[in-house]
């Protein structure tokens, strides 16, 4: 059985099979045995069954099984076949072709968990479809570190936005620790940071989440401005404010979730 943690035994699995890591489907593997032992670690306890998006070579969703994980993982390369046939050969791992941002979700047991080294380019619309479920009790996942500081960002920081707010009103966020790009093979030109999500348990607000969306479609606009050009009617977003004791011409970097929460319902209240 090769190291999966060994960057020349990886070179070699991938040249034995034919293959390479192709850049299209995010494929940086990771080859650092200790980063490995520390995700395992922040995902534990397996309280609940454990999707792995884009397994790879199996290097995560080897060490999850090995943990005792009950694993599903769903990979888009088909490719990768043969490779995940050889490397998780033996282990109870439950194994999908086909790609992740069409999977039910919707329907995985409540209280599942999702351990990934995920492919950067899906990796916001993936976690906020995620959140949105409800269905899962931790996400610990690996993305790249602009996103990771983007989804803990507090007001008014450079990285706070639509994401930080998404991400603050499903979950408590942590970002837990920093990768290397040597962490990888290839290794990619940017850090990556591990993440973990503890959902609330909140039902979506879609009322919350247009607001959102308007309030931060025009990020040089005051916030005033934003919504009103999104529709909001000028008086009432002029009268919430107000009421809420924030000057016209605030942005909306500056506000946090309970203010936007409260200027939600004084813009859907009928007066
Ligand atoms: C960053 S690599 C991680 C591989 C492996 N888990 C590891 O840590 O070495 C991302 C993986 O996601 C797969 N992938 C990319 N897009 C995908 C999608 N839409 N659905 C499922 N898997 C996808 C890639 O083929 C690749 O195996």
């Amino acid at each position: 059985m090769p190291k999966l943690t060994s960057p020349k035994e990886v070179r070699e699995l991938l040249q034995r099979h034919g293959l390479f890591a192709d850049k299209r489907f995010g494929q940086n593997f990771l080859v650092s045995e200790s980063h490995l032992t520390r995700i395992v670690e922040a995902a534990k306890p397996f309280t609940g069954p454990v999707y792995e998006v884009g397994p790879g070579l199996g290097v995560l969703t080897r060490a999850l099984a090995e943990a005792g994980a009950e694993v599903t993982a769903i990979e888009k390369d088909e490719r990768l076949r043969p490779v995940l046939e050889e490397t998780l050969k033996g282990l109870p791992v439950h194994l999908i072709f086909g790609d992740a941002l069409a999977y039910p979700w919707e329907e995985v047991p409540p209280g599942s968990l999702l351990v990934a080294n995920l492919p950067y380019h899906i990796a916001t619309p993936l976690v906020t479809r995620l959140l949105q479920t409800g269905r899962f009790a931790r996400l610990v996942f690996l993305v790249q570190k602009e996103v990771a500081e983007r989804m803990v960002a507090q007001p008014g920081t450079p990285q706070y936005g639509l994401l930080s707010l998404r991400v603050a009103y499903h979950a408590q966020a942590e970002k837990l620790f920093d990768l290397p790009p040597g962490a990888f093979f290839p290794p990619p030109k940017v850090v990556s940071s591990l993440v973990r999500l503890t959902p609330r348990k909140v039902p979506d607000d879609p009322a919350l989440f247009q607001l959102l969306e308007a309030a931060f479609s025009k990020r040089r606009k005051t916030l005033k401005n934003a919504l009103t050009a999104a529709g909001y009617p000028k008086e009432k977003v002029e009268e919430a404010l107000k009421r809420l004791g924030l000057p016209l011409d605030i942005r909306g970097e500056a506000l946090e979730l309970s203010h936007f929460q409260k200027l939600k319902d004084l813009l859907y209240t009928r007066v």
